[in-house]
């Protein structure tokens, strides 16, 4: 047991000499929640590991994430620095433009109001039109090629994003800009599995030739469709996009005084458009597949969704955003994807800036804090004794609590949640409406398949 200033830490599993809690993490499973589910029932709301000397707390309650990451939000809302392997390469340094990546100073402020504004939910029924027009492009290639529907989504996604952040259009097969941001978070996935972080793990020339090429992509990734806009503005036919808007009111604001508002350069506008895809890809496209799950495990739903859109729209068009009011089993289905399966089951870490104490227990600085966003989400006490089971009836009762902890907490909330709700509810509407979702033969996918990292 460890006593600090008087205080004990949190309870957790023994620690090893050294090494601390490094062999129970279940780095290779693909259900690790399981493990942190045995331990959040064994210690309770607070747990606490140290990985090799670093602190990690797992914080397993409604009641104590709103606390930590909202009441006390300005000590618990850093993103991790240095320390990683992955910084022994610069690959933070990559991506070091991201808000996604910034400590919680003004340059992150400026870029988080600027993306509240243009992905805030009163800004979505400007997207919406392009929404829609992407989800018709997938029915097609859907229907062509039904078993690609892997690729025909990610495409889709990507399409919608790069067209509302750059008003690109995207073509359907190499497109340079997809190609581009493609092989860059490629790269990133690829540095930033867990096994990258264990200490134990020892840098060799694969790994840095990858981080300078991912600089390169990175780079490359937020320049060449920014100075594809800024071409198309010059030339006069640039369709109008946010990074247009942007630079419209730059152009605006250097022509008159600015009344004191902040800068909006051309480094900055580069940055907030790049870090739409690489926050918005990943993280939508798993959402969409583990839809695609549910529907082959659950046929049942699959048909009453069916039923609701055959009801409400008719045969004689396809599902639009003003369709949705009318759509409650759809929507319950589409906030049933986010609570069933959460893209990212153990949140994004956020870092604890000062030492802190939280229900009589010591929290070092520098911890890494985590809102066990999984186990929030299969509370028995929210949602039932079926949480495992994939039902959006559940989300038709009264008064059941939202999956907002899917998109994360306090200050840090993902400020493309209502961008991925809209993609989520016009793909899966579209799809249901169109086609049935059934397994390639026989066999029932198996739900053994989730890969282990940030997004699962
Ligand atoms: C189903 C899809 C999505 C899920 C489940 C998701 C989830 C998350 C989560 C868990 C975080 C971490 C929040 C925290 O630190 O507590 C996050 C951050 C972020 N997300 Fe999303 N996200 C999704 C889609 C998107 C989209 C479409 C965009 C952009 C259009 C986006 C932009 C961002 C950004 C910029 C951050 C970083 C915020 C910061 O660090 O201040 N996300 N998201």
């Amino acid at each position: 047991m460890f006593y600090i200033q008087g205080l004990k830490l949190p309870p957790g599993p023994p620690r090893h000499f050294l090494t601390g809690n490094l062999r129970d993490i279940p780095l290779s499973s693909s259900k690790p929640w399981e493990t942190y589910d045995q331990w959040k029932k064994r210690f309770g709301d607070l747990v606490y590991l140290n990985i090799c000397g670093k602190s990690l707390l797992v914080v397993n309650s409604r009641h104590l994430v709103s606390e930590l990451f909202n009441a006390r939000g300005s000590i618990y809302s850093e993103r991790f620095q240095s320390t990683m392997a992955c910084d022994l390469y610069d690959v933070r340094g990559g991506f070091d433009w991201s808000l996604v990546l910034m400590s919680p100073n003004e340059t992150w402020r400026h870029h988080r109001a600027i993306l509240q504004q243009h992905l805030g939910r009163t800004s979505m029924v400007q997207h919406q039109v392009t929404l829609e027009k992407h989800s018709m492009t997938l029915l097609a290639l859907l229907f062509h090629k039904p078993f690609g529907f892997l690729g025909h989504t990610r495409h889709a996604i990507g399409a919608m994003i790069l067209e509302s952040t750059y008003g690109l259009s995207i073509q359907a097969e190499n497109d340079p800009n997809v190609e581009v941001a493609e092989r860059a978070m490629e790269l990133l996935t690829d540095m930033l599995t867990p096994v990258k972080y264990i200490p134990s793990w020892s840098p060799g020339t694969t790994f840095k030739q990858k981080a300078s090429e991912l600089k390169i992509y990175s780079l490359a990734m937020k320049n060449e469709p920014f100075a594809a806009v800024k071409a198309a503005l010059k030339a006069g036919n640039a369709s109008p996009s946010f990074v247009s808007t942007l630079l419209e009111a730059q152009a605006s604001a250097s022509d008159s005084d600015n009344g004191g508002k902040e800068k909006i350069d051309d480094e900055l506008i580069k940055s907030i458009g790049a870090t739409i895809y690489l926050a918005g890809i990943d993280t939508t496209e798993v959402a969409v597949q583990v839809f695609f799950l549910a529907m082959i495990l659950y046929p049942n739903t699959q048909r009453a969704a069916q039923e609701e859109l055959e009801k409400v729209i008719g045969s004689n068009s396809f599902p639009t955003f003003k369709d949705r009011p009318n759509l409650p089993y759809i929507n319950a289905l589409c906030n049933e994807v986010l609570r069933w399966h959460p893209v990212v089951p153990f949140g994004l870490p956020h870092v604890l800036k000062q030492d802190d104490v939280i229900d009589g227990y010591f929290v070092p600085k520098g911890t890494l804090v985590m809102g066990f966003t999984w186990s929030l989400l299969h509370s028995e006490e929210v949602y039932g004794s079926d949480s495992d089971v994939f039902n959006p009836d559940r989300f038709l009762k009264e008064g059941v609590k939202d999956p907002d902890p899917a998109f994360g907490y306090g200050r840090r909330i993902c400020p493309g949640r209502y961008m991925a709700d809209n993609m989520l509810f016009i793909i899966v509407a579209s799809v249901l409406y169109t086609f049935n979702i059934k397994p390639d033969g026989t066999n029932l996918p198996s739900l053994d398949g989730f890969m282990p990292g940030f997004i699962s």
